[in-house]
């Protein structure tokens, strides 16, 4: 019988007790206990290689974690400090198309939350919708449309844990005000202002590329650049009382047009990454390093 209370019998691969064992277990094989967890999106995963006294855990060696099966998702744990804050750094995330539980893909946030960490930091590659839009823009997240949520898809069905979370949480102030602040004065002070973008994120859930159609009605909607993830990693993550910040990379433009011959594709993607690494790194790692710590916005 599940230990959620409902005396029913549940497959909870979220269970607190299993988030709390692999919690134990990293606290036990690191020596750094994080405050910031960094999760690298597609081609991103340059972000961990600036970690001081970096500590390299395979996803394969931590219990009850999934293993990353897309390429430009290197499938490990990076631990150590960046500017002086210890953090905990996904080198690969989870994506719903690969096939795991939405509860699954977003473990890892329930277990940096039982680590200790305070503050989320996610990264995307997304397709531009806002026509103002570029290849190379970099989107601070201000919002998002849960595009699976519609269709009843959370990685919060099911009963609810209350050590986590509560039953209905907000989700008016998903993106740290705060957070959104600092990212726009660090990018004034690296003169960045040029390429960065403020807007709606809307996630599907993918593999496919969408369709023409797809992404007139994503934009009619409102949304200004269209993903895979980290939508479902910010619900658990606020729904267990961590601040949130997460930024998309603008990798291709999304297209609108039936004249164009333009295909999406995931190579594009990581070229795009790797064109604007440098910059996306400086700019997390400033941030990181004026971060204020003890957050009270449970
Ligand atoms: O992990 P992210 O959201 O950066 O990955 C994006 C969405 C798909 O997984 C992939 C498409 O190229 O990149
Ligand atoms: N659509 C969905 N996900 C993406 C895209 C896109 O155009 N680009 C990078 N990730």
């Amino acid at each position: 019988v599940c230990e959620c209370g409902s005396g029913r019998l549940h497959q909870h691969q979220t269970q607190h007790s299993h988030c709390q064992a692999t919690a134990d277990w990293l606290l036990s094989n690191t020596q750094v206990q994080p405050t910031v967890g960094i999760v690298c999106g597609s081609g991103l995963g340059g972000l961990a290689e600036m970690l001081k006294d970096r500590q390299v855990i395979k996803y394969s060696d931590i219990p009850n974690f999934p293993q990353s099966t897309v390429h430009g998702h290197a499938g490990q744990l990076v631990f150590g400090t960046l500017k002086g804050k210890p953090c905990v750094c996904m080198q690969g995330r989870f994506h719903l198309y690969e096939g795991y539980s939405i509860q699954k893909i977003t473990l890892p946030m329930r277990v940096f939350k039982l680590m200790g960490v305070e503050t989320m930091i996610m990264t995307n590659a997304a397709g531009g919708l806002n026509q103002d839009y570029k290849v190379g823009d970099v989107m601070i997240i201000k919002d998002h449309i849960n595009m699976p949520g519609f269709a009843g898809v959370s990685p919060l069905t099911g009963p609810n844990d209350d050590r986590f979370g509560v039953r209905f949480p907000c989700m008016s102030d998903a993106y740290d005000r705060e957070l959104r602040q600092l990212a726009h004065d660090v990018a004034a002070e690296l003169s960045y202002s040029d390429f960065l973008q403020e807007g709606v994120y809307c996630v599907l859930g993918g593999p496919s590329f969408e369709t023409i159609a797809e992404c007139r009605l994503l934009h009619k909607l409102g949304a200004d650049a269209v993903g895979m993830s980290t939508v479902h990693e910010v619900i658990v993550a606020r729904h267990a009382g961590m601040r949130c910040f997460a930024l998309s990379l603008i990798t291709n433009r999304a297209v609108m047009d039936y004249d164009s011959q333009e295909k999406a594709n995931h190579e594009e993607v990581l070229e795009a990454g790797r064109q604007r690494a440098e910059q996306l790194e400086k700019l997390v790692s400033t941030m990181v390093a004026r971060l204020e710590l003890n957050n009270n916005n449970n």
